[in-house]
């Protein structure tokens, strides 16, 4: 991919924009990135059906190369859901809800799943990147910024990633893990 030309992210989320900017933005061969806000719609499905449907109607509406992401929060107890639609859970619920629906299960183990999907140009199949992390869902901490994260305690840490500095949310999360290799498969493109 050549260096000169950003990659377009088509997402509605200014938080993940940031987040995504910062990651890209770091290491040796920085990937500059360039934002489409750009409403599409969400099929149901798996992660990765949503991811891909999502990214294929994006290169359509851009025209050309782009990348969409999708994060989904996976209840262990509740057997993967909410998942794909944790947005309308967080905007119905918010956050003691998102403890409330975990009253009377005996494990409050979660994954954060971030599935990037890059199109190479309209009618092309997506690829897909994505990342994973465990964790725990506890009461709210830190600031409430960013959806879902003042009630999701990574595994092995004792801050939910709203308390966390965000180089160190980066290193561990399931957007840094998902980015890890969607930069290498970039950097594989010829230029
Ligand atoms: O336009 P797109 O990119 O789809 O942006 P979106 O806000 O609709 O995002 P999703 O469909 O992927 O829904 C994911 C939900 O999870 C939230 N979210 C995503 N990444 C998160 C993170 O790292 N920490 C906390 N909440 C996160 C996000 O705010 C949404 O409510
Ligand atoms: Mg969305």
């Amino acid at each position: 991919m050549s260096p000169s030309k950003p990659l377009v992210f088509v997402t509605g989320n200014a938080n993940k924009l940031k987040e995504v900017k910062e990651i890209l933005s770091q290491g040796g061969n920085p990937i500059e990135i360039e934002s489409q806000n750009l409403d599409i719609p969400e099929i149901q499905g798996t992660t990765v059906e949503v991811a891909r449907a999502k990214c294929q109607r994006a290169a359509e509406l851009v025209g050309g190369p782009c990348i969409t992401e999708d994060t989904a929060l996976s209840y262990v107890a509740l057997k993967g859901l909410p998942g794909p639609y944790i947005k309308h859970f967080m905007a119905e619920i918010g956050h003691e809800g998102l403890n409330n629906l975990l009253v009377g299960f005996p494990t409050k183990a979660a994954e954060a799943v971030c599935t990037f999907a890059y199109s190479a140009g309209p009618g092309t199949e997506p690829i897909i990147f994505e990342g994973r992390t465990e964790g725990t869902i506890v009461p709210a901490r830190g600031p409430k910024v960013f959806g879902w994260d003042a009630v999701f305690e990574p595994l092995g840490f004792n801050q939910t990633y709203a308390e966390m500095p965000s180089d160190v949310k980066h290193k561990i999360s399931h957007r840094g893990k998902a980015l890890e290799k969607l930069r290498a498969y970039l950097q594989s493109l010829p230029e």
